[in-house]
């Protein structure tokens, strides 16, 4: 049970975390990584050598750490961390294994001398504490899932019925479930977890749903993200008659349905979930506006289908920008990157819309800075970006 005491303690070490969260982490990872092999399949090594892992779970902890007399403060932040550990099958066994490599780097990263003792009790049960918090919450939903029609608990096989190259870099997969049966209807936004064996090495990955649910399968489109394990396994050994294992569809960045004109605003790759928002959309009378940035003609997938609604359904307007075109490619609407004065153009008034936008890191900070410089209030931006929100500022 955790004290007042236990929280006082915590609270103090709030300061000595936003120094030094990232190096812990990063220390925590490693001590997680090499002494428990079973658990790095949940983990995308790639994001490991960039430091947005460990930087994620700093943020994750300090968050905890200062809103621990007010869990209910964290709002949003749990249900991110929720849902990503739903797409993976995150377990309550793999909690115990994360606690004591927690414990143990917060030791040998801050010494003896401040990790006394008592600090660790303290992380010790304020930990366990957020486990059980977390733990809950997913047996909830693992429960709800399997219960809901098309739903199922744990991997399911699928086989890959098309595969689509969408652009030079970005390929589609359409997955029916192996067993010939229905599937949940996720919702246009959401994520779903893959795993795959690529030789010896079982590795789990999130993937956007490119395509709205049509309760007989489900879409990814896949960028080949250069050394990336997954992605470049998919490209080139994964075909059409091919098995892969999925979890079910999670995530709480989701179309929210109302009648106010609805801005999809994404860049490369980050195009993914706006798809089955624009296409969950379509099916209403909202006026949509899709902005849509790659770096150039070669890299931008969907055009084809995009230019084909706007022409069928007169209240989608769409613009392209592209950074820097290439001879042939088919003319964008700007150049360079998105900024302020283009979005200004392309945007409805500010006080009647619904923003969503996902891309890279330097255009989500490019375009949250413009957004709110427009006068869109935060709350009608919403975003996707699995890192701290304020490292966007
Ligand atoms: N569900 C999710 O959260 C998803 C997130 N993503 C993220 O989206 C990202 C997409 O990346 P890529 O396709 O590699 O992008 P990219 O490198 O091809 O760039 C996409 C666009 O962003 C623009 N851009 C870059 N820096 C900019 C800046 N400072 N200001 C304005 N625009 C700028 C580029 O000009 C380009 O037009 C990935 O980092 C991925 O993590 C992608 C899919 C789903």
């Amino acid at each position: 049970m955790l004290s007042a005491e236990h929280r006082a303690i915590v609270r103090s070490t709030v300061p000595l975390l936003e120094q030094g969260g990232e190096a812990l982490t990063t220390h925590f990872y490693r001590i997680l990584l090499d002494e428990h092999p079973e658990v790095r399949p949940y983990f995308n090594q790639a994001n490991q050598a960039t430091g947005e892992q460990p930087r994620a779970l700093a943020n994750g902890v300090l968050m905890y750490a200062r809103h621990i007399d007010r869990l209910e403060a964290l709002g949003d932040l749990v249900g991110a961390i929720i849902s990503k550990h739903v797409s993976l099958r995150i377990r309550r066994e793999h909690y115990p294994l994360v606690g004591a490599s927690l414990l143990r780097a917060i030791r040998e990263v801050l010494g003896a001398d401040i990790a006394t003792d008592a600090v660790l009790e303290a992380w010790g049960v304020a930990y366990q504490q957020l486990a059980d918090i977390l733990g809950d919450a997913e047996e909830v939903i693992y429960d709800r899932v399997a219960s809901s029609p098309g739903g199922w608990r744990d991997g399911r096989a699928f086989v890959v019925a098309h595969k689509v190259q969408e652009s030079e870099e970005i390929t589609s997969f359409h997955f029916v479930p192996a067993d010939g049966g229905t599937v949940i209807v996720h919702e246009p936004g959401q994520y779903i977890g893959l795993r795959l064996q690529v030789g010896d090495q079982d590795a789990r990955r999130n993937y956007s749903l490119s395509a709205a649910s049509d309760e007989r399968g489900y879409r990814i489109s896949v960028k080949r993200v250069p050394g990336g394990l997954v992605s470049n396994y998919l490209h080139d050994r994964v075909s059409v008659g091919d098995s892969v294992e999925l979890f079910p569809p999670s995530g709480h960045f989701v179309l929210e349905h109302n009648d106010r004109a609805l801005v999809l605003i994404s860049g490369g790759v980050g195009i993914t979930p706006t798809l089955a928002m624009l296409q969950a959309a379509l099916a209403t009378e909202r006026p949509i506006h899709f902005i849509h940035s790659a770096r150039h003609g070669g890299v931008h997938a969907f055009r084809d289908v995009i230019d084909g609604l706007a022409a069928k359904h007169p209240r989608l307007r769409r613009y392209y920008c592209y950074e820097t075109p290439r001879t042939g490619d088919a003319e964008p609407d700007a150049t360079g990157f998105l900024d302020k004065d283009l979005l200004a153009a392309w945007l409805p008034a500010s006080d009647a819309m619904d923003a969503y936008y996902l891309g890279p890191k330097p255009f989500m900070k490019a375009v949250r800075r413009a957004l709110r410089d427009l006068g869109v209030p935060d709350a009608r931006a919403k975003f996707e970006f699995f890192g701290p929100a304020s490292s966007l500022d």
